[in-house]
């Protein structure tokens, strides 16, 4: 990556991530929204990433999804393949170390031929309605013409007890609060808060648990390479190893290790299309050299597969004009995921 790619939008302007308390995010007073919303404005046009500290999620959840985690992984590669990702057609199940390709970014893309399989393996979910507890038990979702609901490949009791619950209330926990944080960010945006409430009521969330083993001394493969997220905003939670690191503009890459107590939070592609590229979708990347196993667990939100991503009228101007024409949520992540998953489903 070099200096004039980090002087692009997707790269942070600073030298260190910033950490934002969300203590205020549901507050009664709307001054105190205001403030939260503000501090939030600052840190997504500046850096596109924040760790975020009183978040409400509850470190037991935490940890616990962390433990479920470390069992999937930890279990036989012939059990796990049982569930592999190649076998869906929306992107859902197991990718064992290899299988997934570095992509590029947008302004520096990395062509099919050319991508090379990452020192991760992965289990990737899609959103359910038990997910939801804005649905109603059952719930049925209605068209799907991207192709990229359900359909998740879940390990049953068998392979491994109470797996799937515990994944299933930490999406459900993650969806509520991330309902409550696009709030915040439509007030940032200075749009009224409920603005984005019509484009997510099945919204395109996908989870998925990373595991990046201790990369040998003297190897150069990355555990994930340099990309940029797709959907509106990630939430991680990336246990006590680090390995993430996020690019500024200078061309630096700059670490953003584990704090206790805090998750991290980056902007991604379609909100930074809303704002006009004003929000960064930063550039960021995985090297596990600590020595020890890591293990991480992106939570990707992203509106309705079906709703239609714009830039936001009060973001452009004669001189600024909308930086792409309107799409849909569901084509663009889908045909980005047909790209990371090289010859996988789809
Ligand atoms: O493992 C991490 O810390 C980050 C993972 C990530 O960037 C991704 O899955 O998009
Ligand atoms: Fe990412």
């Amino acid at each position: 990556m070099d200096q004039n790619q980090a002087e692009a939008s997707q790269a942070a302007n600073c030298d260190q991530i910033p950490v934002i308390d969300l203590s205020n995010l549901n507050s009664s007073n709307a001054e105190e929204r205001q403030q939260l919303a503000r501090n939030i404005y600052d840190v997504c046009t500046q850096v596109g990433f924040f760790y975020i500290k009183n978040h409400g999620i509850p470190e037991a959840m935490i940890s616990g999804i962390h433990r479920a985690a470390e069992s999937f992984f930890a279990l036989p590669e012939e059990q796990k393949m049982k569930l592999y990702i190649g076998n869906s057609q929306k992107f859902r199940g197991y990718s064992p170390i290899g299988g997934e390709k570095t992509t590029g970014t947008d302004d520096d893309p990395v062509s099919a031929e050319e991508a090379t399989g990452v020192l991760s393996e992965a289990f990737d979910v899609g959103y359910e309605t038990d997910m939801d507890f804005q649905k109603p038990p059952n719930a049925v979702i209605g068209a799907d013409p991207y192709g990229l609901y359900g359909d998740n490949q879940w390990p049953n009791g068998d392979m491994l007890a109470g797996f799937k619950e515990t994944y299933i209330q930490y999406c459900a926990r993650l969806l509520d609060f991330c309902r409550s944080l696009i709030k915040v960010i439509a007030l940032a945006l200075e749009v009224p808060e409920d603005y984005f409430d019509s484009k997510i009521r099945t919204p395109g969330v996908t989870s998925r648990m990373m595991h990046y083993p201790a990369q040998p001394v003297g190897e150069a493969r990355e555990g994930l390479g340099a990309h940029t997220d797709w959907e509106c905003f990630t939430i991680l939670s990336q246990g006590k190893v680090p390995g993430l690191q996020v690019l500024n503009h200078r061309g630096e890459w700059i670490l953003a290790p584990p704090i206790p107590g805090t998750l991290v939070v980056n902007i991604a592609d379609c909100l930074s299309t809303w704002t006009n590229k004003k929000f960064k979708s930063t550039i960021h990347r995985v090297t596990n050299i600590s020595g020890e196993e890591r293990y991480s667990i992106p939570f990707f939100f992203g509106i309705d597969y079906e709703a239609t991503v714009a830039v936001l009228d009060n973001h452009t101007s004669e001189d600024n004009p909308a930086c792409r024409p309107p799409f849909k949520a569901g084509e663009w992540v889908r045909e980005k995921m047909s790209k990371a998953y090289v010859g996988y489903g789809g």
